[in-house]
């Protein structure tokens, strides 16, 4: 995440400028006693792969999403409109971004379209850890990424705007974020 703000332009990487800036303070304070969601996935042979899914396409919740997936294939994300297969390393983590951050660093972080297949072969496990900031808390562009030239995108979002919206839409495709654009490109 450190290195995300900096990118960003909204955390400096020297220590004495860090400790000066008080929004850089902060976030890292949040994420740090921030929400983790762990989910683990288990995605049994399929005799008919093609008539089906394992999982529909969508974005994850929260700032980053850590994925665990063993030797079988079955990830793919969404780039320049084709499915491209994320071939699994051993002992290696996907990092996906998620809506949060999307929202949180003003649209210029896109939060990643994925969905999963199945295998007429083998059965399939996957963990994924999804990192946010506490439950409680408000995530809204950082002020520091909005100004005349680059108006703040959307809406400011809580855990309890995402629950009312999962309880009555099935989620497919990155449907809440889009729920939560004030400019739509
Ligand atoms: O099984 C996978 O590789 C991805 C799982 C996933 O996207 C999720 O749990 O949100
Ligand atoms: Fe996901």
């Amino acid at each position: 995440m450190e290195a995300i703000l900096q990118s960003l332009g909204i955390m400096e990487s020297n220590q004495e400028e860090k400790d000066k800036n008080n929004e850089n303070n902060n976030i890292m304070k949040e994420l740090d006693n921030g929400s983790q969601m762990l989910v683990s996935n288990f995605y049994p042979q399929c005799p008919e792969p093609n008539l089906t899914l394992g999982m529909h396409p969508h974005s994850d919740y929260g700032f980053l999403t850590l994925l665990l997936q063993d030797e079988v294939e079955g990830l793919q994300i969404q780039f320049k409109d084709k499915w491209v297969t994320v071939q699994p390393i051993p002992n290696a983590f996907v990092v996906n971004v998620g809506d949060h951050l999307e929202i949180y660093s003003n649209g210029k972080y896109k939060s990643v379209l994925h969905r999963v297949l199945v295998n007429e072969a083998r059965s399939r496990v996957s963990v994924a850890t999804l990192y946010s900031l506490p439950f409680n808390c408000t995530v809204k562009p950082s002020p520091k990424l909005i100004d005349e030239a680059n108006p703040k995108r959307y809406m400011d979002t809580d855990f309890g705007s995402f629950l009312a919206y999962v309880s009555t839409r099935e989620t497919k495709k990155k449907d809440f974020l889009e729920s939560r654009k004030l400019i739509h490109t």
